[in-house]
């Protein structure tokens, strides 16, 4: 039987690569993490990109790459764009995946993105900005999630843990593998 995508998902700074990571990492599987393979394939940060072309280019860029992960090699972990759950193929696809929603309240994913240069900058006030994207995606998230963890009140190798064992009771079930 062919095996299950996991996929993570979450808005920005939630701890979508570093759960990841260590998903990968403990499978044995390969990690696709949006953000690197943005800058493989256009040699852009999704910051650059943004600035350059604009969000809406940023995030037609985001679905493909998520599509394209999920039509491919099976055995794999992807970190996923924040932005693809608005996306309604995206959505129907991450169907066949195992999928971890990482959620968090926007003033702690707001004091998170200030760490790091990928990400890109807001118009607004980052915790407003976060709390108006959170308001928008929250049913999306929920839609597609087969697990939901509070990044804010776990730790990621925690979370990892939770994750392993739904997804190893979801394979005894039939579901995957
Ligand atoms: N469960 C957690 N608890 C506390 N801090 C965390 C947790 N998960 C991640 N972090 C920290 O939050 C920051 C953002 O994590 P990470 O880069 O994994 O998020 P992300 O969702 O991939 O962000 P982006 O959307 O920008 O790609 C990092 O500094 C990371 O160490
Ligand atoms: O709207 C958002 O939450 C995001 C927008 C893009 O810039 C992306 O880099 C990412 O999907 C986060
Ligand atoms: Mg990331």
């Amino acid at each position: 039987m062919t095996d299950v995508p996991i996929v993570v998902t979450g808005l920005m700074g939630a701890g979508k690569s570093t759960v990841a990571r260590l998903l990968a990492d403990a499978l044995g599987r390969p990690l696709r993490d949006s953000d690197d393979e943005l800058l493989e394939r256009y040699g852009m940060t999704a910051a650059d990109i943004a600035a350059d072309l604009g969000a809406a280019e940023l995030h037609a860029r985001e679905a493909s790459l998520l599509l394209e992960a999920l039509a491919g090699d099976p055995s794999v972990v992807i970190a996923a764009a924040a932005s693809a759950v608005e996306d309604a193929a995206a959505r129907r696809a991450l169907g066949q995946a195992f999928v971890v929603f990482l959620d968090a309240p926007p003033a702690v994913l707001a004091e998170r993105r200030l760490r790091g240069t990928h990400r890109p900058r807001f118009a607004r006030e980052p915790a407003e900005a976060l709390t108006e994207r959170r308001k928008r995606r929250l049913a999306y998230f929920s839609e597609v999630a087969d697990l939901t963890a509070d990044s804010s009140r776990q730790a990621p190798e925690e979370i990892a843990a939770r994750a392993l064992a739904r997804f190893a009771k979801m394979k005894r079930s039939g579901r995957a593998e």
